[in-house]
Order: structure tokens, then C-alpha cells, then sequence
């Protein structure tokens, strides 16, 4: 789903610099998400796509660069703000031990939560209907350590939706999950009426996406819809792979077939 153009960005990053020991991590990533767009973001392993994920989120302060929230600078904008308009779930997200899945997915609510504010009926019902757009409400009284590595990736993601958030930034959400579950979960955020950036693997899935931005060891090398960003030439200089698109008879629908590695 595309913003209107004339939409203010949902989130920008300019210059984004992020430093480590050896090489810098992400040097000078600069990018407008649209309001309303589903941005993929691609890459090679190690080639920034979490970092700039943590970027955005504000979960880290860029060593040079600015984020922009809504066109406000992201260090001016008060946590619990922040916290209300933006949901990450990150790749290796932390086990909560001794808590149950619903308990988990309750947390998505806090930013909403105050004294004047107290836990009510709207909320368990919006709870409700999160663990169900992921298929976890049979799950919601088991114990966190008892879940699937897939069970609790769905679980992660019912607690962002909980969140409510306007925007929303998903790390690698296909991983750990079946065939099914991946295809739903690309539907149901394909569909979501939020901005959303997803670092995804599969380039077939990255196809969705209204736009992918491409990283290479730390800058963004290209930035546009997809069949145009992914060029049998992008695919050899930055994967190392051949591929090819062939056209699906069915539908004619386009997808990448990877021949061997370059
Ligand atoms: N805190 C850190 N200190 C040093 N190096 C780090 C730190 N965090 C990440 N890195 C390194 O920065 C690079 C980019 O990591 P990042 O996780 O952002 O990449 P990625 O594109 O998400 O990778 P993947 O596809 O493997 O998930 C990697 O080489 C990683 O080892």
C-alpha cells in the first residue's frame, strides 16, 4: 500500500552512522519511509539491516545522522511517545521466563497504561484480537518457555500489534515460522493499516514489499520497487548468486529463481 505522495515521511534517517571496533556498521544511510508503505529491507548477513532497524526504533542513538519521527527528531521525542508509535520486534528477541504468552502479549498495551488510564475491557479485547491475527489464542494460557521457536515469534508479533503502533518494524518475523504461518503473516501485515519496515531473507517474499532498500556493508545501495531493485546484476554484485525471473503460468506472476552462486 502506497502513501499518498505528498504525505509527510512516517519515519526519515539521515546520515545514519553507527560505529564498531573493526568497520563501521552503517555509514550514512539516509532514507524517507512513506506513510502507509510496507519498505523491505534486504541484504547480505551482516550487511546493517538490524542496526538500522535498532536505529529507528530509537532503541540506539545513531554516533552521527538524525532519525525523524513524524518530523520531529527522535532524541526530542518522549519515550512513552515513541513507545506508542512505533512497535519493533526484533530477530532474537528475549525469553521471558515464568510469564504466560498472554502475559506477554499484554505488555504491547503498557504504553497506553496510566493511572488515569487503567487496564479495561477495551484492552482484553484488543489483546484478544492480536494473539488471534497470528494464531496464538489457543495458546495464551501456556507457559512462555513451554513455546515453539515459531510460537514465540508469533507471540512477539501479537504483542507489537497490541502495541497498537503506527509504525511497524519487523526483523526477519518469517523466521522460525512454517510455510503457512510465513504466508500469513505476510498477508495480515501486508493488509495492516500502518507503516512498516521488514527485514526479510526470502528476496521471493521482499517482492511484496511496495519498496526494498537494499544494504551492502553498510550503506543503502538502491531504493525502489522491487522489480526494479532486483536486477539479475544487484542479485550477482551483492548476494554472490545468479538468479533469474521466470514467469509463473498460472497467474504471471514473477519470481526469482536462483541458479548457483557466482
Ligand atoms: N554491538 C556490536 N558491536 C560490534 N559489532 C556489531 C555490533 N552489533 C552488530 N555488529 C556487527 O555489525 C554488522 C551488522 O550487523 P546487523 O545485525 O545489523 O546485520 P544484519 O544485516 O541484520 O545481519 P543478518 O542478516 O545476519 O541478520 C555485523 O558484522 C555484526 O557482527
Amino acid at each position: 500500500m502506497n502513501g499518498p505522495i505528498d504525505a509527510p515521511p512516517s519515519l526519515e534517517a539521515e546520515a545514519l552512522c553507527w560505529p564498531a571496533r573493526r568497520a563501521p556498521i552503517l555509514r550514512g544511510v539516509s532514507l524517507a519511509v512513506r506513510d502507509g508503505e510496507m519498505l523491505g529491507l534486504v541484504g547480505p548477513n551482516g550487511s546493517g539491516k538490524s542496526t538500522l532497524l535498532r536505529l529507528l526504533a530509537g532503541l540506539l542513538p545513531p554516533a552521527r545522522g538524525e532519525v525523524r519521527l513524524l518530523g520531529r527528531p527522535l532524541r526530542r521525542t518522549p519515550r512513552r511517545e515513541v513507545a506508542r508509535l512505533v512497535a519493533l520486534v526484533e530477530q532474537q528477541a528475549e525469553t521471558l521466563e515464568r510469564i504466560t504468552l498472554r502475559d506477554a502479549v499484554e505488555l504491547g498495551r503498557t504504553p497506553w497504561l496510566s493511572a488515569l488510564r487503567p487496564w479495561g475491557a477495551e484492552d482484553d479485547g484488543i489483546v484478544a484480537g492480536a494473539m488471534a491475527a497470528v494464531d496464538v489464542q489457543h495458546l495464551a494460557a501456556r507457559d512462555w518457555a513451554s513455546l515453539s521457536g515459531g510460537e514465540r515469534q508469533r507471540a512477539h508479533i501479537a504483542r507489537a500489534l497490541a502495541q497498537r503502533p503506527r509504525i511497524l518494524l519487523l526483523d526477519e518475523p518469517t523466521n522460525h515460522l512454517d510455510i503457512h504461518h510465513q504466508l500469513a503473516l505476510l498477508e495480515l501485515v501486508a493488509a495492516l493499516p500502518v507503516t512498516k519496515v521488514i527485514a526479510l531473507h526470502d528476496l521471493n517474499q521482499a517482492m511484496r514489499c511496495d519498496r526494498l532498500a537494499v544494504l551492502q556493508a553498510g550503506r543503502l545501495i538502491r531504493l525502489g520497487p522491487p522489480a526494479e531493485v532486483l536486477t539479475p546484476e544487484l542479485l550477482r554484485d551483492v548476494f554472490g548468486v545468479r538468479a533469474a525471473f521466470v514467469t509463473d503460468p498460472e497467474d504471471g506472476a514473477r519470481l526469482l529463481r536462483f541458479l548457483s552462486i557466482s
